[in-house]
This record gives structure tokens, C-alpha cells and sequence, in this order.
């Protein structure tokens, strides 16, 4: 079976790239490890601190955290660090010729249900600076954490899937993820429906009315509540994720951040044949503002996403 190393020298000359994801892959085991342990050793439950979004910090959020950032500190490729649990960006090389923005850990609410989370991460180049609109990455990934550990990743060729070996090796279990057209799963948090905007009712409307309403076909619903569960789902069998702006996120820009949950979930989707939206742009078109900005994000099969445009087309 193919191995991560003899994937990357297939898919970029770059050494400075593949060392950066075989570093982010490294501290993806190295989390996978702690997370099957974490229960045992007491590592569950709060730290006791918030970050810069006004968020209480899992032990496990800034472990996480701790582990990317030794796994990049040693990595002279890296210039900057950004990640959703430190409130500045931290440099790392001077020489460096790779930025990397990540959540090092997804959906850390599920952790004391023992359901799965996920590590994302995008790569940019240095000189660009972190705000740089997402078309602009040079890879992407994410680990999920699952009953598998997956790691997904794309250069600028196609979405691959790694499954982790009990060797600690990477071994590539899917060359080319297809996210099909069309999808009869969606997947929204429905608990905020009273905070909707017109778009994401009317689609969810006519999703729920099934075959007798106007889409003519019957959907189901999927809502893990962790994004990496939720896209890894949808890069493999299709659907569609919203985490919309509604009218208590509006003021911050959504719920999602561009730069380490967006993006780099734009980028993998895209790379495996769908598509990508805040309802009124495609994602990677966004120019950041701010490292810790929020967006909107509609995401997957491209039937579905487009029936989304529509809405927000309309009105
Ligand atoms: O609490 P909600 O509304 O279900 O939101 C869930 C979403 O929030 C997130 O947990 C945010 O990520 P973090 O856990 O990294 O803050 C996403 O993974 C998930 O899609
Ligand atoms: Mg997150
Ligand atoms: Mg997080």
C-alpha cells in the first residue's frame, strides 16, 4: 500500500510543503494517542481557561494545541502558526516559506462523549502574510479522530484518505474521495431555525417536505456537531453542511473560522468534486480580514450547494 512519504513525493516537488504536512501528520498520531488514553490519565473536562473567541478551553484543546506547536517549532519550513486556541499568531522561522492556520482539536465537545473530533489545518505561503484569501492555500487537511484515525489531504491534486496503521504508518485507503453530485443528506444544527435567515429556511423547508415538496426527493438529517465528523461523512458518501450566518451570529460573521475551519474544508471538498459558499461567495474568495474571523459555511455535494445559491440568489 502507498505510504504517506511515497504520496508526497507523487504529488509535490516542495520539500518545504511535505515537510510541513509530515509534521502536522505526526502530531495528528501523537494526538490520536493521548485522545485513547485521555480518559485513564484524567484529561477530560475543562482547563479552566477561555480563548481569544470567548470559548472555555478543553485540557484536551490546549494539549492538542501544545503538541502541533512542538511538531512545528522544530520545522524551519514554518513561519507563522495560527491556531484557533492562541489569541496572536506565533512566528516560528524567519526563513520560513509555509504559514500554517489549524484547529488542532474539532468539536471538542463531543470529547467527553467519546464521539469524534478532528485536528484541521491549511497551509499558505509565507510571503502572502495569514490573511490571504483561501484560493490561495497550498494544501489542506484534517485528522478525525473516529474509529479509524483518517488523515485527509490535499496538495492541489486530488483528496486523499489515510487510514493509521497500528506501525504508526500512514497508509493511503482512498486516492481520490469523490463527493457526489447529487445527495439526499443534509446537515444543520435545527436547534437555531428561530435565528435563520429566509435562504436557509426555505431550503431546509423544502428539503424536510421530501418527495411531496419541491425538491421531488426525500432527504435525511446528519448533525454530529463536529465539523471534521460531518465533512469526513460527506467526502464520502455526499450531502451538504450549513453552519449559516443566522441572526445571533451575524454580528460576529458565523459560527466558523475562515482560516483554519473554512478554507482548509473548502479546499478538501472542492478537491473532491464539490462545492463551496457563504451564500453569496465561494468561500476560498473570501479575503480574510482578521486571523480569528468567522464566516458562513455551506459545503458539499454541488447539487445541493447550488439549490443554497439559489435562495440566496432570490432573496
Ligand atoms: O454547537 P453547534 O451549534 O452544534 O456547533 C458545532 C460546530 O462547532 C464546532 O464544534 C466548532 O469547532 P470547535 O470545537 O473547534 O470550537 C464545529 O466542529 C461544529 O460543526
Ligand atoms: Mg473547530
Ligand atoms: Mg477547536
Amino acid at each position: 500500500m502507498t505510504n504517506l512519504s511515497q504520496w508526497l513525493a507523487a504529488q509535490t516537488d516542495d520539500a518545504n510543503i511535505a515537510g510541513v504536512i509530515t509534521a502536522m501528520a505526526a502530531a495528528g498520531a501523537e494526538i490520536a494517542a493521548v485522545l485513547r488514553q485521555a480518559p485513564i490519565a484524567g484529561q477530560t473536562g475543562l482547563a479552566g481557561a477561555t480563548n481569544v473567541q470567548g470559548e472555555a478551553q478543553k485540557a484536551l484543546d490546549v494539549i492538542s494545541n501544545d503538541i502541533v506547536l512542538n511538531h512545528l517549532r522544530a520545522n524551519p519550513a514554518v513561519s507563522i502558526l495560527v491556531s484557533e486556541e492562541l489569541d496572536e499568531a506565533v512566528d516560528i522561522s524567519s526563513q520560513g516559506a509555509v504559514i500554517v492556520a489549524t484547529d488542532p482539536l474539532d468539536g471538542s465537545s463531543n470529547l467527553d462523549v467519546n464521539v469524534t473530533v478532528g485536528t484541521i489545518f491549511s497551509l499558505l505561503p509565507a510571503d502572502g502574510g495569514p490573511l490571504q484569501k483561501g484560493s490561495a492555500q497550498l494544501a489542506a487537511g484534517y485528522v478525525a479522530y473516529g474509529p479509524a484515525t483518517s488523515l485527509v489531504l490535499r496538495i492541489a491534486g486530488p483528496t486523499s484518505v489515510f487510514t493509521l496503521a497500528d506501525d504508526g504508518q500512514w497508509l493511503l485507503t482512498v486516492a481520490a474521495a469523490a463527493v457526489p453530485e447529487a445527495s439526499g443528506e443534509f446537515a444543520i444544527n435545527t436547534a437555531r431555525e428561530r435565528f435563520w435567515d429566509a435562504p436557509t429556511l426555505g431550503y431546509v423547508q423544502e428539503s424536510v417536505a421530501g418527495e411531496t415538496g419541491p425538491a421531488g426527493k426525500r432527504y435525511n438529517m446528519r448533525w454530529v456537531g463536529s465539523m471534521v465528523a460531518d465533512i469526513h461523512r460527506i467526502l464520502m458518501r455526499g450531502g451538504i453542511f450549513l453552519y449559516p450566518l443566522d441572526r445571533e451570529t451575524a454580528s460576529k460573521g458565523g459560527r466558523l473560522r475562515l482560516l483554519y475551519e473554512a478554507n482548509p474544508m473548502a479546499w478538501l471538498v472542492e478537491g473532491a468534486g464539490g462545492r463551496s459558499t457563504t451564500g453569496r461567495q465561494g468561500i476560498l474568495s473570501v479575503q480574510p480580514t482578521g486571523i480569528h474571523q468567522r464566516v458562513p459555511v455551506i459545503l458539499g455535494s454541488a447539487e445541493e450547494v447550488k439549490r443554497v445559491e439559489d435562495w440566496y440568489a432570490r432573496g
